[in-house]
């Protein structure tokens, strides 16, 4: 279980620009945390910092108190892009970083990669190339790549965006359905309001650079969630009017 820890982080860009000062965040184990914010607030920063891609000025950046680095084992990454190899068919593109790595042997990354794609529901889909896929049938073997990694902090920058609508939505609900089974900590980047409230424990609203957090907002909405049963609680929507309020403040400001 990873527990993640920043505390009082500066950052500025080389030529000046500052996008945190004395930022702090700390997200326990196991914990779904959403981070929402406008436009330039510095959120791809912020990851950038979490998985010691930048360094901060000043402050710190640990996983269960130990400074972080790009080669961290408890790291996973899902992009919005899937970036599949488009000569490796799916079972290979999901087996690549075991390969990598040179963890286990041959017939035993298969099998573990067979196992993710499977938990991803593409067990039939193994012996297909990308282009034979969907848009978000390759972002399922993008996840189940990072997932064979075994990764105990999930950090996910609007994977889902270039989904349609409908593919976006059961992709939600595959996230937490593998979040329950393999208990990692997530931190989920978005611009959809709707999509932080069904996933999170917590969403964090950034303000305009160099402000931080503006707000936070603990999601008290029943667990397993589904999009049918979730969306319609009167609470679903309270919070989803919360934070389009506390977003257009923040865009204003
Ligand atoms: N390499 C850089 N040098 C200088 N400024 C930068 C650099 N990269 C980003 N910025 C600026 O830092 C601020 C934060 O950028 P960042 O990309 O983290 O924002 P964001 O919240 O992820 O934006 P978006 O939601 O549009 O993706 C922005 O004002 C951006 O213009």
């Amino acid at each position: 279980m990873a527990q993640l820890s920043v505390d009082g982080v500066d950052f500025a860009y080389p030529n000046g620009h500052a996008v945190f000062r004395d930022f702090s965040l700390h997200v326990q184990a196991g914990e779904f945390v959403a981070l929402l914010g406008p436009s330039g607030c510095g959120k791809s920063t912020l990851l950038n910092l979490l998985s010691g891609f930048q360094q901060p000025q000043r402050g710190s950046v640990a996983i269960n108190g130990v400074a972080v680095t790009p080669e961290a084992p408890e790291l996973g990454y899902v992009f919005q892009s899937p970036q599949l190899f488009p000569w490796l068919n799916a079972l290979d593109n999901v087996r690549f970083g075991l390969r990598m790595a040179k963890r286990l042997g041959a017939a035993e990354q298969r099998e573990r990669a067979r196992h993710y794609l499977e938990l991803v529901g593409l067990g039939d889909a193994a012996h297909k190339l990308p282009y034979q896929l969907s848009g978000g049938m390759q972002q399922r073997v993008a996840l189940a790549r990072t997932l064979v990694m075994e990764p105990t902090l999930l950090l996910m920058d609007e994977p889902f965006a270039a989904l349609d609508a409908i593919s976006r939505s059961s992709m939600n609900e595959e996230t937490l359905r593998l979040w329950s089974a393999l208990g990692q900590t997530v931190v989920f980047i978005t611009h959809d309001i709707d999509e932080a409230v069904f996933l999170a424990d917590r969403v964090v609203v950034l303000g305009g650079a160099p402000e931080g957090i503006r707000s936070e907002l603990a999601i008290d909405l029943p667990r397993p969630r589904s999009q049918r049963a979730t969306r319609k609680l009167p609470r679903f929507h309270q919070y989803s009017s919360a934070l389009m309020d506390c977003i257009a403040d923040a865009a204003e400001a």
